[in-house]
C-alpha cells in the first residue's frame, strides 16, 4: 500500500523548517548511500552536525507520529533519524530500493517503510516527482508542502531531476510492528472501517466486534 497523508505540517510549522534550512549547511548526499545507490545519487543533504537539525527533527517527528493515519498505516516500532534532503540545479536521485537494515546500536532497525514529506510548493520547482516502479506501473508522486507518500520499503524508486527551483523534504525509515505490507492493509482497512462506523452510530456492538478482531490480528501478527 503507498498512501499520501496531507496536511502533517501547517504553514507555521513549514515556515519554520524552510528558514532553518535556508540558513543550513549542507553536504554531498553520497555519504549515507550504499554502493551501488551512491552510483545515481545526486543530492544534498543537511549537515547532521549542525545543532538546528535535532529540533527539526523533533518536531516533524513529532508531527508524523502524532498524526492518526500515520499511525494506522504505518503501525511504527522504530524509526530513523529524520533526513532533511535537497534538490536543485538538475539534481536527481536514479532508481534504486534503500537499504533493507539502517542503523547501529540500539538504532539498528529493517526498514519496512520509507516516506517523504514534501517541504516546498510544488509550483516553486519543476521535476522532482518521486517515481515508484511497481507491478501496476510507474507512479509518481509530488506533493503540496506539508504532505508525505509512504511507501513499501521494497519499491523500486527514483527522484526525478529538478530543473527550477528548489526540492527540499524530509526523509526517514521505519521499522513496523507489522512487518508484512498486506497485514498491514488489512489493520488499516479494519481500523477505517471501524472509526467510520464509530463515526456514524458511536460505541455500537459491531465497532465492538471491529476492535476486538483488530486487537486480536494485531496479537498474531505484532513483533515488539
Ligand atoms: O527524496 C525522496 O523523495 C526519496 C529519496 C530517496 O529515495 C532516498 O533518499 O533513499
Ligand atoms: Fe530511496
Amino acid at each position: 500500500m503507498i498512501l499520501c497523508i496531507g496536511n502533517i505540517l501547517s504553514d507555521q510549522q513549514l515556515n519554520q523548517v524552510r528558514t532553518a534550512l535556508d540558513q543550513g549547511q549542507f553536504e554531498d548526499g553520497r555519504k549515507t548511500a550504499g554502493w551501488h545507490a551512491r552510483l545515481v545519487k545526486n543530492n544534498e543533504q543537511m549537515q547532521v552536525a549542525d545543532d538546528t537539525v535535532k529540533s527539526l527533527r523533533a518536531g516533524v517527528e513529532k508531527a508524523l507520529t502524532e498524526h492518526p493515519v500515520f499511525q494506522m498505516a504505518v503501525r511504527p516500532a522504530k524509526m530513523t533519524p529524520i533526513l532533511f534532503s535537497r534538490y536543485r540545479d538538475g539534481m536527481t536521485y536514479g532508481n534504486h530500493v534503500d537499504d533493507p537494515v539502517m542503523g547501529r546500536g540500539a538504532g539498528r532497525l529493517r526498514t519496512d517503510i520509507s516516506f517523504t514529506l514534501f517541504l516546498d510548493d510544488p509550483d516553486s520547482y519543476d521535476g522532482g516527482e518521486l517515481v515508484t516502479e511497481t507491478s501496476a506501473g510507474e507512479q509518481t508522486y509530488k506533493l503540496p508542502a506539508g504532505s508525505a507518500v509512504i511507501y513499501p520499503s521494497s519499491t523500486l524508486h527514483r527522484v526525478a531531476p529538478v530543473t527550477r527551483g528548489q526540492r527540499r523534504v524530509a526523509i526517514g525509515w521505519i521499522q513496523s510492528t507489522i512487518r508484512d505490507p498486506a497485514q498491514r492493509e488489512v489493520l488499516f482497512d479494519l481500523d477505517t472501517a471501524r472509526r467510520t462506523l464509530f463515526e456514524r452510530e458511536g460505541k455500537s456492538s459491531e465497532f465492538d466486534l471491529l476492535t476486538k478482531s483488530l486487537a486480536n490480528l494485531q496479537r498474531f501478527w505484532a513483533e515488539v
